[in-house]
This record gives structure tokens, sequence and C-alpha cells, in this order.
């Protein structure tokens, strides 16, 4: 973290914790998730909310007896209760002096790169001037297909992409246990973890109350991917107003998940990881292989064997080594046509044929490493020789 740079955290709030167990807002849990909220703003930390409950907050004004299961009774009750979240928020936030501004989002905004831009420009202009962003999906319009899953992944996505240092998932458990509690008063409960192993996967069950929707495992995947990029993560409850700051401090009633293992990676890198589409292939000799996984180097059109498809120069493609093994992703700078002119070719004919000096096809600050080899020795040396 630069020094200029302030702590951010992420602070994701569940249905089952702003709402009643039969639905409707609860203004008494939202206004005591605000205090927190707050005193985290006062201790000097930035913080981002995302916030889930639309659905919950909705379905009862709308004269559903249960939270909807169709795609239009969910979209409905978002639609009315998004509006009485945001109110509630705003109206508690004031008696603090703070102000909420309302983002909704749609997977089709990390997917398309300039949507992507726009969201971290905004997010980033609104924390720079001391607004609490409040983020949830936009549910009303989007599709079965084309969702987040559930708000545990997008306030991963979110940690990730503001490069938060902190991601907090309150919830109605206080953390993760070998078995869920609900149903199994003898669970013990997990309070570090330092890998997502698979034993861990499998311990998560679904959702709990009848107003949340993914349970343990959506969290437990979000917590992964957080992870993954160097984010902190804690899972759990609290009470009061200084239960974030608790959180923080180590004192929080849940689980907490660390490691000091991976770097973040830039939001540019993560959206050529996690969100663009590819749009085609490269295949690359093991010469290449090495400098872009080992060496640190830009990919060449010298170690270029294949192009495959029918991309343009700023696209996002997929490139696989001789027997298609996925090593990574990248943007080139070159049109497949073009590509598949100088593949192979060494750099002197290549400034001739492209007429430009600098002749990467993929430059590695925009490149992305997506090859996992357990024994990194081992694959070194296998394409080495
Ligand atoms: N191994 C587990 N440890 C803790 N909770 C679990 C586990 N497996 C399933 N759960 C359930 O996950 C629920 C929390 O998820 P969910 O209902 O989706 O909440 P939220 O609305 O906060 O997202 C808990 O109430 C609990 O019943
Ligand atoms: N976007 C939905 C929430 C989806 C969701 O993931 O809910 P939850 O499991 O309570 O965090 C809403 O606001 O109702």
């Amino acid at each position: 973290m630069d020094a200029k740079r302030k702590h951010r955290v992420v602070v994701k709030i569940g249905s089952s914790s702003l709402t009643n167990p039969t639905g409707g807002l609860s203004r008494q849990k939202l206004e005591e998730h605000v205090s927190a909220l707050a005193a985290l703003r006062r201790a000097g930390h930035e913080v981002i909310l995302v916030s889930s409950g639309a659905v919950a907050t909705g379905f009862t004004q709308l004269g559903y007896p249960s939270r909807p299961v169709t795609l239009e009774g969910k979209q409905a009750a978002a639609a009315v209760g998004q509006g009485l979240l945001i109110q509630a928020y705003n109206d508690s936030l004031r008696t603090y002096g703070l102000s909420g501004a309302q983002i909704l989002l749609t997977r089709d905004d990390f997917s398309k790169r300039h949507r992507y831009q726009n969201a971290h420009n905004a997010l980033n202009e609104l924390l720079k001037r001391g607004i609490l962003p409040i983020i949830n999906e936009n549910d009303c319009v989007a599709v079965d297909e084309l969702t987040f899953g559930d708000n545990d992944m997008l306030s991963a996505l979110v940690a990730g992409f503001l490069r938060a240092d902190d991601l907090i998932i309150l919830t109605d458990t206080d953390g993760l246990y070998d078995a869920d509690p609900r149903t199994n008063p003898q669970a013990k409960k997990f309070t570090l973890i330092e890998e997502i192993t698979s034993e861990i996967e499998a311990i998560a069950g679904g959702a709990g109350s009848r107003v949340g929707t993914g349970g343990m495992r959506s969290k437990i995947n979000a917590a992964k991917f957080a992870l993954s990029l160097g984010i902190h993560v804690f899972i759990g409850t609290g009470k009061g107003a200084g239960k974030l700051l608790d959180i923080l401090a180590g004192k929080g009633e849940g689980t907490y998940f660390r490691n000091d293992m991976r770097a973040p990676l830039k939001a540019r890198k993560q959206w050529i990881a996690f969100h663009a589409e590819s749009d085609g292939r490269i295949v690359i000799d093991k010469g290449a292989a090495r400098a872009l996984l080992y060496e640190g180097k830009s990919l060449l059109p010298s170690g270029i064997v294949r192009v495959c498809g029918d991309f343009s120069a700023g696209q996002v493609v997929e490139v696989t080594d001789l027997s298609g093994r996925l090593l990574g992703k990248g943007e080139v700078n070159y049109s497949a046509a073009q590509l598949e002119q100088v593949k192979g070719e060494s750099t002197a004919v290549c400034r001739e044929q492209l007429g430009v000096l600098r002749v990467e096809a993929v430059h590695r600050d925009n490149w992305v490493t997506l090859y996992i080899n357990e024994n990194k020795e081992e694959h070194k040396e296998e394409i080495m020789q």
C-alpha cells in the first residue's frame, strides 16, 4: 500500500442482516450497521458498502407471502425494495453527517472494458469526495444467465477492482463452521483459515434463512477469489457501532481468511484475467512460454506458431502452448491478420513488415499468467528443453 493511500475496506451486508425473517426492512438492523460504518469512516478508513436486501425488503409490499422465486417476481420486488433501502441508508447516514450513493451493477459492466473503467472511475471519484458508495446488483434488469450469481461474489469483485485491503462479509452466522450450525449444534467454528482447500469448500452449505440466497458456499467462493488477490477476508457477525473496527482489529465474531502469498493485480490485469471475453487464440512455442511465464518478458511474433480467430488490435486473446494448455490471456497489439503475416519471424523482419519499431504481439503489462502448476521448477525445466 502506498503511504498516501487510505486503508480501504469493502463491507458486504446480507439480506438476513438487514431485514426481518419474514421479509421487510428492519430499520433497527440497518441503523446499527450504519453506526458501525460511520465509526469506520471516523477512524479514517475508506469504506465501500455492498448491500443486499432489495428483494427481501420489497416483496412484502407487493403482497408476496415469501421471497418470490420467479424472475419477474424478484425483479419487481427488487425495484420496490432498492428504493426503500437507499432511502433508509441515506436517512441514517445523514445523522452522522455522511451521504451515500447508489451504484447498481450488472455483469456486463465488468465484461465490457469501457464500462468497467467507467465504474472504476466513478467509484474512485465518490471515494475521493467522501461519499459512501452503496452497491447492489441491478436486479431489475439483470437476466438469469447474466448475473453475478450473488452479492458475495460481487463484493469480492468490487474489492478486487478497487484493490481493497479488507473484505468484511456480514451475515447472520458468526463464521464458518465444520457443518451448518443451524442444523448441527455440535458444529465447530474456524477462527482462521489460510488456504481454502476443497475440504473447506465441501463444508460450506447453502442459505440458512428464508431471505438469504447463496449461503456459506457463495461466501467461501468469494473469499477464495479475494484471497487470491491478497485481500484479507472476514465472514461473520457482530454487534454495535464498534463491530467493524473490532473486526479490523482481529477481535471479530467470525472467521478470518488471510495469507500474504499473492500480490494484488492491477485493475487492468484483473479485467483481462477475470472479465474480458477472449476474441481469439494464439499458440506459442516453448521459448515464448518461458519468456512469458518465467522471465517477465513480452510475447514477440517469433514465438507464435498459430493464430486462431479473427481479432483486432486491442482485443484480448487466450494464449496456449502447443499441447493446448492455457498459459494466460493478453491484450494484443496487432490484429489476427497482421500476426498471421509475421508469426515465427525475427524482430527485424516484423519491423519491416509491420512498419513499426515496437513489435511485441502482447506487451507484458497487458499479460496475465493463468497457468497453474504445482511444481514451477519442473515445468520451467520442461519448457527449457
Ligand atoms: N458450514 C457452515 N458454516 C456456517 N454457516 C453455514 C454453513 N453451511 C451453511 N451455512 C448457512 O449459511 C447461512 C448464511 O448465508 P445466507 O443465508 O446466504 O446469508 P446472507 O443473507 O447473509 O448472504 C447461515 O445462516 C448458515 O445457515
Ligand atoms: N441483489 C439481491 C441480493 C442477492 C444476494 O446475494 O443476497 P444475499 O445472499 O442475502 O447476500 C437483493 O438485493 O435482494
